[in-house]
């Protein structure tokens, strides 16, 4: 199974083919084993559900201890019955038959611990198997403790992943086990010292078949990615366990198991140390398309619920985005130049932002209770304020009140435009939240009208003067009319709020000064037009990192929290809180720990070569305190400044320590398709080294020019490769194209999917069709990386159709890809 091992040396996968029957015995073996464990596997199903039973008897006894310990026991009954419910294809997939250890040890498992075989374990070219392990997706230990089953997190279980004929350790043979429910299909083994005569109970080690690596590599692609739990590489195998510490950064080109690694590390973590990772794990992928795709990795390996996999464009809540921009616009709204946008568009968009509702209208004054003092009314006499373009849309049907007037010792006092212009920009001085400014600004608003009516004068006792002073404000504040004038010159602002008003260019462009040209300022303000006043509307990937940075800025006054709803369960046992699978669906708590939970335990960034600047903040926010796996490959980035991104990114991570690791063998592409793309890579990034492909289809890429009938080209093209592979067929065209392609290929079935170059990252199919290499290249300013990352999505078959722009030579080769 090992590819890195057939990067140092030719794996042995048997002496020689295995003699009729020596197959069907080992399956045999092996089945003897598994029926062991489902045997195993039922008892601890009897006990689980004896504990649950007597828990709940313990439950009516009703004294403090007796119930904790009932909880206690449910909790562990509750753990057992849900793990070993769940029936898994392949739950015991691995095995190795490993040499005497060197100092005789066991640990927790019951396996022995030491990795080096002791001295005399060899005797010249001979040697016997001292202990046999089983490798499984959980631990099972049988009545006298002895291991069933190690898990494959446990250490016992590193030695399946990590040995090499040039390092075996102890092991001799490795051997990955096909099972489908009870039953055991098939098995692969490697032999990891060819060299050695090994015999196990006295008899000859039988090793069958030709590597388990391959078989799961040839096997045709659905719409879920599969765990690789069985066939993990020795490098990868590092990554997944390597300590939680500060920042594990990953780099390796396409196919070479960034995304799966980071999966099963997410799934190591939770074995290492539960209690600090249980709900805690946040993976970021760049879309909603691999979102889908990889969320049953992790309940493939057991971890129901625990971890949160949002898309970059879903991190807030609420706020979910649903479009792209173009690239010109993308490339203003992740720039770290945004912030300083922003910080102006919150303080500004007081000015002309009213709350969106009707506006205040003035009262008649009423007499003041001490008839020493009354409220004339919060005047709305609305500036034109909002929207500077015309349409009537923006900005609130009103601007702010520009008058405060009020009837204090008997005479009106009023605050002018200018006196609270005057008086806002005192309150926003500074940096601090403006939503969180609001008493700030009522105090000082307060202070003017004091000051106005002549109260400092009016006392000379200190004492005298603090009493009547809070006699005013008092009076003043509990004037529905000053709170409504309050609402309206200082509303609590809402991140869509402040975005909306963005919309308005010739207030951007107060916002934007110096920071952004006039045409950037132009393309800004035109794409945010899709919302209305209230910030209602599609969202953009990238509108969804402001909205975060402006929630940031302004800053949330706090609230009584919601009290949770009566639940019948309560009334229960409590189970429902020790069992949360029973009441919740695994996506709704997921969901649930995504929305509670802000600040994660561990951060995992798939793709993080996309990730710009301002989303770098809004990710970094949710992990300040985290641990953090990040996964990506710069040549793949769609992102047109990788070195403000990296700044970003440094600036997310603080000064943690990194670890750096790289992968180096591409598992998804033959090497027919690695070397085209290859060509584009010398383009996008020259020097950047490709992976190396760890198969070979003897099945060269085909090139066909469709020209401007693009359309029944890549239809024709779809049903061929349908009937070519047997599973799935990607269709990438370029981002504009999306809408027309689907119509190319409709009522081909769903195997056939249509996807935007940009949709295309971390997934792949059996057969791609790469629709206009040029057009997806002059897309944007990374064009060509993107255009990388189209061509390798195939396991299998790759077509490349060229369009008007390709300039095709004789064989149908495109310029962008000829030597
Ligand atoms: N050790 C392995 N055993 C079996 N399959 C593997 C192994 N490592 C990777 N693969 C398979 O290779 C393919 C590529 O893996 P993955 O998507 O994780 O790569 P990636 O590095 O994230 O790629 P990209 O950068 O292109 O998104 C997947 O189908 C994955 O299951």
């Amino acid at each position: 199974m090992a590819a890195q091992n057939a990067t140092h040396a030719q794996v042995a996968t048997g002496p020689q083919s295995e003699p009729d029957g020596v197959r069907d015995r080992e399956i045999g073996t092996e089945q003897q084993h598994l029926d062991r464990v489902y045997r195993r596997l039922e008892e601890k199903i009897h006990e689980a559900e004896f504990l649950m039973d007597d828990a709940a008897k313990r439950g009516q006894v009703g004294t403090p201890g007796a119930l904790a310990e009932r909880d206690a026991q449910v909790f562990r009954a509750g753990v057992h019955l849900n793990r070993l419910n769940s029936e898994f294809e392949d739950f015991l997939f691995g095995r190795i038959d490993l040499l005497l250890g060197k100092d005789g040890k066991k640990g927790p498992d019951g396996a022995y611990t030491s990795v080096e075989p002791a001295d005399d374990a060899v005797r010249g070219d001979r040697a016997e198997i001292a202990e046999t392990l089983h490798i499984g997706r959980i631990g099972v230990l049988d009545a006298d403790y002895s291991p069933l089953v190690i898990d494959w997190r446990a250490p016992a279980a590193a030695p399946f992943y990590r040995a090499t004929p040039v390092a075996p350790g102890r092991v001799v043979r490795r051997r990955v086990i096909r099972s489908k429910g009870r039953r055991v299909l098939g098995v692969e083994d490697d032999l990891l010292r060819p060299e050695l005569t090994a015999t196990l109970g006295g008899s000859a080690l039988p090793v069958v078949g030709d590597g388990a690596l391959m078989a799961a590599l040839g096997q045709a692609r659905s719409h879920t990615m599969r765990d690789i739990v069985s066939s993990i590489q020795a490098e990868q195998d590092m990554v997944i366990r390597a300590p939680a510490a500060s920042v594990t950064e990953v780099e390796g080109g396409p196919g070479t198991g960034k995304t799966a690694v980071a999966l099963h590390r997410a799934a190591y973590l939770l074995y290492q140390d539960r209690r600090r990772y249980a709900g805690g794990i946040l993976v970021v992928s760049p879309t909603p398309l691999l979102v889908a795709y990889t969320e049953g990795v992790l309940p493939s390996l057991g971890e129901e619920g625990q971890v949160a996999i949002r898309a970059v464009g879903s991190l807030v809540d609420g706020a979910e985005a649903d479009t792209y921009d173009e690239p010109a616009v993308a490339r203003i709204k992740g720039s770290s130049r945004m912030l300083k946008v922003l910080r102006k568009a919150v303080r500004g968009a007081l000015e002309g932002t009213g709350p969106g509702t009707a506006p205040v209208r003035p009262s008649a004054a009423p007499a003041g209770e001490d008839g020493q003092l009354s409220l004339d009314g919060a005047l709305a006499e609305g500036n034109a304020g909002g929207n500077g373009n015309g349409d009537g849309r923006r900005g609130g049907p009103a601007g702010p009140p520009d008058r405060l007037r009020v009837v204090a010792f008997g005479a009106r006092i009023e605050l002018g435009a200018e006196d609270l212009k005057r008086i806002r920009n005192t309150a926003l001085g500074g940096t601090a939240p403006v939503n969180l400014l609001r008493p700030r600004a009522r105090r000082l608003i307060l202070d003017a009208l004091w000051s106005r009516a002549g109260g400092p004068k009016r006392y000379t006792d200190p004492e005298l003067a603090a009493e009547a002073r809070s006699a005013f404000d008092e009076d003043i504040t509990t004037e529905d009319d000053f709170l409504a004038f309050l609402d309206a010159w200082w509303p609590e602002l809402t991140p869509r709020q402040v975005l909306a008003c963005m919309a308005d260019e010739k207030r951007l462009a107060r916002f934007s000064r110096r920071v952004l040209n006039p045409r950037e300022t132009r393309l800004l303000a035109r794409s945010l037009r899709r919302l209305d006043a209230a910030g209602r509307g599609p969202l953009s990937v990238h509108d969804v990192a402001l909205l975060d940075e402006l929630e940031t800025l302004l800053g949330a006054p706090a609230r009584p929290k919601k009290p949770r709803e009566y639940d019948p369960l309560d009334a229960l046992t409590g189970l429902e809180e020790l069992m949360p699978q029973r009441s919740e669906s695994r996506r709704e708590r997921a969901e649930r720990l995504a929305e509670e939970r802000r600040d994660y335990a561990h951060v995992i960034v798939d793709e993080a070569q996309d990730l710009t600047p301002m989303q770098w903040r809004m990710v970094g926010r949710r992990g300040r305190t985290a641990t953090w796996t990040i996964v990506g490959d710069p040549a793949q980035s769609s992102w047109s400044d990788p070195d403000e991104a990296a700044a970003a990114r440094d600036e997310a991570l603080g000064a943690r320590r990194r670890t750096r690791f790289r992968l180096t063998v591409n598992y998804r592409n033959p090497a027919e398709i690695a070397e085209l793309a290859a060509k584009v890579l010398a383009l996008a990034m020259p020097g950047m080294e490709s992976p190396a492909a760890v198969r070979s289809t003897g099945v060269v890429p085909r090139f066909a020019v469709a020209g401007a009938a693009l359309g029944p080209a890549v239809r024709a093209e779809a049903e061929h490769l349908l009937a070519d592979v047997e599973g799935t067929v990607g269709v990438v065209v370029p981002m504009g194209r999306r809408a027309e392609a689907r119509g190319w290929v409709a009522g081909l079935g769903d195997r056939v999917v249509v996807l935007g170059s940009l949709e295309a990252k971390g997934l792949e199919y059996d057969a791609t069709i790469v629709v206009s290499p040029a057009e997806i290249a002059d897309e944007s300013p990374a064009g060509l990386r993107v255009l990388y990352v189209a061509l390798t999505r195939a396991t299998q078959r790759l077509t490349v159709l060229s369009g008007e722009r390709d300039d095709p030579d004789a064989d149908g080769v495109p310029d962008l890809l000829r030597d």
